[in-house]
C-alpha cells in the first residue's frame, strides 16, 4: 500500500505540493463541513510536502479512529511553541483520577460560592461582564489546583495566564501547526519572527506553570490552602525529580486548559440569552418552580432541571467552544475503510459537522427544545465537546458542573437582554484553538429585588 498509496478523499490538489494549501488556517471548520456535503464523504485528507491532515466529519469516523483505534491515534502533534503544555505525559492517569466523577464532588461548594460572587459582580458592574466571566473561569481552576484565591481580573496570575493562553491559542489553532509540520517553511524569511516567538512562548509557558505551583508548595505546610498539588504531593512518599516535574506540568496543563473553554461557553450562553429572551424565560420559570426564590441553585439541582440542561447542551451545540477539538496525530501507518493513513498524520475531529448536522432543522437558531425531542434529538454535546478515547478532557466532570452552576445561578438572579441599540451580532473568533464570542454588549439587570437581596446575603457566606 505504501508504494501505491490510496489516500482518503479530499479536495483536488497540485502536483508536488498536493492539496495541503486548500486547508484554510482561519476558521476552517465551516469550510470542512461544506466539503462533507460537496465531496459526499465524512473523512477528508489533505497532504503535501511530506505532511498529512485527516479531518473526521462524523461521529462514526471519530469513534472508529479516536476511540476504537485509540492505540495509534492518541499522540498530539509536536507544537513548536507549546510543547509539554498540551499533554499530560506520565501524569494523565493521575489527572483523570483526581478529577473523576466522584472526586469532583468535593469542589461543589467552591463552584457554588464562585458562581454567587459572579452574580454579585454582574449586578455591581454589568458593563464589565466579559471581565467577570474571565475571572470566574480562572478562579475555579486556581482555587482547586493551587489553593490560590484571587479576586481581581487584573491579578498577575490571571493576566499572565491570559497573555500566555492567547499565544498558545494562536500557536495551536488548526493551521498554525502547518508551520510546525512543513519544515521547509521554517527556513523561509517570513517565518523568522515565528522562531523568536517560539522562544518567548516557551519562557511564558515555563513561568505560567511554575509560579502558581511554587505558591502551592510554599503554602502546603500551613494547611490553609488545600489544593490538588498538595493532595497529589501527599499521595506518595516517592517524590523523585521526575514525579515533581510531572506534577508541575500536569497541574500546569489543567490550569492552561481549563479557563478558555469555560469562558467561551459562558459568553456564548450570555449572547444567546440576549438574542433569545423567550428561551431564557422558560429556563427561569423552571428554576423558580424547582429551586424557588429562597435560595441559590446548587450543583445537586442538576438532575432536576431538564430545560436548563437542554439549554446548556444547545449552548454547546450552537457554537462549540473547540470546533475542531484538539489535534491528535497517528503513531504508525494504518488503514481505514481501505485507505492509507500514514504515520504522523494530524487527525482533527471536526465536531462542528456534528453540531451542524443537516438532519437538524434550523441549525443556526438557538432551540433548546431540540434536545428534549425523543426521536430527533441531536447527538448530546457531552459525547463530543470534551474529546474522545484516552485523551478525553480530564476536566470534563469539573467543567460540566462549573458550566451548570454558573448558568443556572445567572438565570436564577439576572435578566440578560439586548443592549440599548437593540442588536447583538453573533460573531466568533476564528483565529484561536478556542472560539469565543467577539466583543458584544448586552443589558444585565437583577430579576427582582428579592433575587438581588438573595445574591448579597449569600455572597457574605462565601468562603473563597
Ligand atoms: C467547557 C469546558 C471544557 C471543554 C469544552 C473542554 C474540551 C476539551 C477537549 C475537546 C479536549 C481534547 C480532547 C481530545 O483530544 O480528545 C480537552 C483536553 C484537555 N482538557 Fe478540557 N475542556 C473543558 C474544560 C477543562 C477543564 C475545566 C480542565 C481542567 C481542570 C481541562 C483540562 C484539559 C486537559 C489537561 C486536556 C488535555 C488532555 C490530554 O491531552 O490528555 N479542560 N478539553
Amino acid at each position: 500500500l505504501r508504494n501505491n498509496p490510496r489516500y482518503p478523499p479530499g479536495p483536488s490538489g497540485y502536483p508536488l505540493v498536493g492539496n495541503i494549501f486548500k486547508f484554510s488556517p482561519v476558521g476552517p471548520w465551516t469550510k470542512l463541513t461544506e466539503y462533507k456535503e460537496k465531496l459526499k464523504t465524512d473523512i477528508l485528507f489533505f497532504h503535501g510536502l511530506g505532511n498529512s491532515i485527516l479531518v473526521l466529519n462524523s461521529m462514526e469516523a471519530i469513534t472508529d479512529l479516536l476511540d476504537k483505534e485509540g492505540g495509534i491515534s492518541s499522540d498530539r502533534p509536536v507544537f513548536t511553541v507549546v510543547g509539554e503544555l498540551m499533554g499530560l505525559g506520565q501524569a494523565r492517569k493521575l489527572a483523570h483520577t483526581a478529577l473523576g466523577p466522584n472526586a469532583v464532588k468535593r469542589y461543589h461548594t467552591i463552584q457554588e460560592d464562585l458562581a454567587v460572587l459572579l452574580c454579585k459582580s454582574m449586578l455591581e458592574k454589568p458593563l464589565d461582564f466579559f471581565g467577570h466571566v474571565r475571572l470566574i473561569s480562572s478562579r475555579i481552576v486556581l482555587a482547586i489546583t493551587y489553593g490560590l484565591s484571587v479576586d481581581q481580573a487584573d491579578n498577575e496570575y490571571i493576566t499572565d495566564a491570559e497573555a500566555t493562553m492567547d499565544m498558545v491559542g494562536r500557536s495551536t489553532r488548526p493551521g498554525a501547526f502547518l508551520c510546525d509540520l512543513i519544515p521547509v517553511m521554517k527556513y523561509l524569511p517570513s517565518w523568522m519572527p515565528f522562531q523568536q516567538e517560539a522562544k518567548k512562548g516557551r519562557e511564558m509557558i515555563e513561568s505560567l506553570v511554575t509560579k502558581p505551583y511554587n505558591y502551592a508548595l510554599q503554602h502546603m505546610a500551613s494547611g490553609e490552602h488545600p489544593s490538588l498539588v498538595q493532595e497529589l504531593w501527599d499521595s506518595t512518599s516517592e517524590r523523585s525529580l521526575g514525579f515533581q516535574h510531572d506534577l508541575k506540568w500536569m497541574t500546569g496543563s489543567l490550569y492552561g486548559a481549563a479557563g478558555d473553554s469555560n469562558y467561551a461557553t459562558i459568553l456564548t450562553f450570555m449572547m444567546a440569552m440576549a438574542m433569545y429572551p423567550e428561551k431564557q424565560r422558560l429556563a427561569q420559570a423552571e428554576i423558580d418552580r424547582v429551586v424557588g426564590s429562597e435560595r441559590m441553585p446548587s450543583v445537586s439541582d442538576r438532575a432536576s432541571l431538564p430545560y436548563v440542561n437542554a439549554l446548556i447542551k444547545e449552548t454547546m451545540r450552537w457554537h462549540p467552544a473547540l470546533p475542531l477539538g484538539i489535534a491528535r496525530s497517528t503513531s504508525k501507518d494504518t488503514t481505514y475503510r481501505g485507505f492509507l493513513i500514514p504515520k504522523g498524520t494530524v487527525v482533527l475531529p471536526n465536531v462542528w459537522a456534528i453540531a451542524f448536522d443537516p438532519a437538524q432543522s434550523n441549525a443556526d437558531e438557538f432551540v433548546p427544545e431540540r434536545f428534549l425531542a425523543e426521536d430527533t434529538a441531536p447527538v448530546d454535546p457531552g459525547l463530543w465537546a470534551f474529546g474522545f478515547g484516552r485523551r478525553i478532557c480530564p476536566g470534563k466532570h469539573l467543567a460540566e458542573n462549573s458550566v451548570f452552576i454558573i448558568i443556572s445561578s445567572l438565570l436564577a438572579t439576572l435578566d440578560i437582554s439586548l443592549p440599548p441599540n437593540g442588536v447583538v451580532n453573533p460573531e466568533f473568533d476564528k483565529d484561536h484553538l478556542v472560539s469565543y464570542p467577539h466583543d458584544f454588549k448586552c443589558t444585565i439587570n437583577a430579576r427582582s429585588s428579592t433575587t438581588e437581596n438573595l445574591v448579597q446575603i449569600r455572597a457574605q457566606e462565601c468562603k473563597v
